[in-house]
């Protein structure tokens, strides 16, 4: 298979050697692409790679009939529309570690270059001036660093800032005072952090909750004098009350990297002599954006070749030594939903997942994705995957819930997928063999041991002598051979079930020949 790549925001080509290299990858690098020439074109892809400047809206993505992938070449994703991705099944992976030094190292230019007047002096002397007086700074050292948000970037600074001999302060939800005692830095609410600071910087992401964290009321409880850093996302500290606080000199400077609307040429912030800014440029080195590029080019191969990927945004990820215990279960997970759906032929309205034995111990969310995945695509299409199985399920109202016991039955892991409809519960309980791969072990309350794939026929049958005999001759009238055959009953004479494994598909002459057998009560197939 080969895939269609479309980069739109100027990448480090070093950084996508990987996916040069690659065979199956056909890769387009346009960067000058309009909001509207990316939605006309977006169809040509399966991948698609964006730093900040891409807007990835709902429309690009509900146009991206072939795309599976979005990558960002960075960290903030406030520029993709991640509902709708995870709507339409489409993963967004970023690469969160490889630009948190150079944002770190940014943030520090930018907290030197405000205290001590380096772009205004370095302007002045470039018109000609000589002027000492009117650039006097303040020192760093024993002022109060505030640091919001206390993630890989405000802990790249709070290091950075004892360096500076200053003393570090954070407010983070995750931030203990524990944490705090370890890292040698002060630890206090929001507002205890932005009313003790003599500089603040802010390193959240641009979330509901941290728009316009720094506010006119948050500027009010500041120290007099204050300067304010945000090389994270505009947004995070509203600009009017900034513009209003340097004004009214609340604030002595800020130093901006980012802003509310990027790009833009004219901003009131600048024209204030006290706003010192870059262009967006925490993530702009050479080696960060390499990095960057590599992380999430190595993602978007993996995820096209059906690998897992490292850094997803709309999946919760798993740690390494996770995801290998529970990988080897997706299949069969998702084939003990396609078995079960056909079976009952009718949508589903609640699907209860039960997991036992060494299952009991381990992170068994992702595969109840795979599940219930198995079970949408029946009516849902091929669209359905894990990143938007659950999601689906959710709008059209079906109940998923998952339990746990240690005791799978004599078997070491054992998964049971139950499922209700409008008419009927039924179930399937399945079962990893150490070495041997995967089995159906259960069919209701039948015992079975059947391999999860290919061709089948389920069969429900009175238990009396003879039905076999009939079932095999009238199959080899219509050409199918059988593969494999299980039966069991639930008492002599009583219920039973055959499942047979086939050489191919059941056709409809030959399931209505079946169904017309008088012994028969119900045949279905199924197509693994
Ligand atoms: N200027 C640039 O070029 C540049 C470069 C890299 C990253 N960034 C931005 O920097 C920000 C931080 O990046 P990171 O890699 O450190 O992310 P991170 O996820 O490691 O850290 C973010 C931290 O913010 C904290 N947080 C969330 N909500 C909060 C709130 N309401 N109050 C206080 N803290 C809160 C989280 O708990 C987390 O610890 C992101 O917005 C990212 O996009 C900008
Ligand atoms: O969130 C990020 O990673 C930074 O803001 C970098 O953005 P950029 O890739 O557009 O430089």
């Amino acid at each position: 298979m080969s895939f269609n790549i479309l980069i739109s925001d100027p990448l480090s080509e070093d950084g996508i050697q990987p996916l040069r290299e690659a065979e199956n990858v056909h890769v387009v690098m346009e960067t000058n692409l309009s909001p509207e020439e990316l939605e006309e074109r977006i169809s040509e892809f399966d991948a698609l790679l964006v730093r900040s400047s891409t807007q990835v809206t709902r429309s690009v993505i509900s146009k991206g009939k072939n795309l599976k992938i979005i990558g960002r070449a960075g960290v903030g994703v406030d520029n993709i529309d991640l509902d709708a991705a995870t709507e339409h099944g489409v993963i967004v992976v970023n690469a969160p570690n490889g630009n948190t030094n150079s944002a770190a190292e940014h943030t520090m230019a930018m907290l030197m270059s405000l205290s001590r007047n380096i772009p205004q002096a370095y302007l002045s002397l470039k018109n000609h001036q000589w002027d000492r007086k009117k650039y006097v700074g303040v020192e760093l050292r024993d002022k109060t660093l505030g640091i919001v948000g206390l993630g890989r970037i405000g802990t790249e600074v709070a290091t950075r800032a004892k360096g500076q001999r200053m003393n570090v302060v954070a407010y983070d939800p995750f931030f203990t005072e524990e944490k705090a005692e370890k890292m040698g830095i002060g630890y206090g609410t929001l507002e205890e952090v932005i009313q003790q600071a003599d500089f603040i910087t802010v390193h959240t992401p641009l979330l509901k909750e941290t728009r316009h964290m720094i506010n006119g009321k948050a500027f009010e409880m500041m120290k007099d004098g204050v300067y304010i850093i945000n090389c994270a996302r505009g947004g995070i500290i509203d600009e009017d009350a900034l513009y209003d606080a340097i004004v009214s000199n609340k604030v002595a400077g800020a130093a901006l990297d980012v802003f509310e609307e990027e790009p833009f040429m004219d901003h009131k912030l600048l024209e204030l002599p006290e706003v010192v800014a870059t262009p967006h440029l925490g993530a702009s080195t050479l080696e960060a954006q390499e990095i960057v590029a590599v992380d999430v080019s190595e993602d978007v191969l993996r995820y096209l070749n059906g690998d897992t990927v490292r850094n997803p945004v709309n999946l919760p990820s798993l740690s390494k030594d996770v995801m290998k215990k529970v990988e080897p279960y997706f299949h069969l997970a998702e084939k003990l939903g396609s078995f079960l759906i056909d079976l009952v032929d009718e949508v589903a309205q609640e699907i209860h997942i039960s997991y036992a034995g060494e299952l009991y111990d381990m992170e068994v969310a992702p595969i109840t994705r795979n599940t219930v995945k198995g079970i949408l695509k029946r009516h849902l299409g091929m669209h359905v995957n894990d990143v938007n199985a659950l999601y689906l399920a959710e709008r059209k109202g079906i109940i998923v819930n998952e339990n746990k016991t240690s005791t799978a039955k004599g078997f070491t892991n054992l998964i049971t997928v139950e499922m209700k409809t409008k008419s009927q519960v039924r179930k399937v309980s399945g079962t990893l063999l150490n070495g041997m791969g995967a089995r159906i072990v259960n069919v209701d309350d039948y015992s079975v041991d059947v391999r999860p794939e290919g061709h089948m026929v389920v069969i429900e049958h009175t238990d009396q002598p003879g039905v076999i005999g009939r079932l095999g001759s009238l199959l080899a009238e219509h050409d199918i051979n059988i593969a494999t055959m299980q039966v069991d009953r639930s008492d002599v004479g009583g219920k039973a079930i055959m499942i047979l494994t086939i050489d191919r598909h059941l056709d409809d002459p030959a399931l209505k020949d079946l169904d017309e057998l008088e012994v028969i009560k119900e045949v279905v197939a199924i197509d693994l």
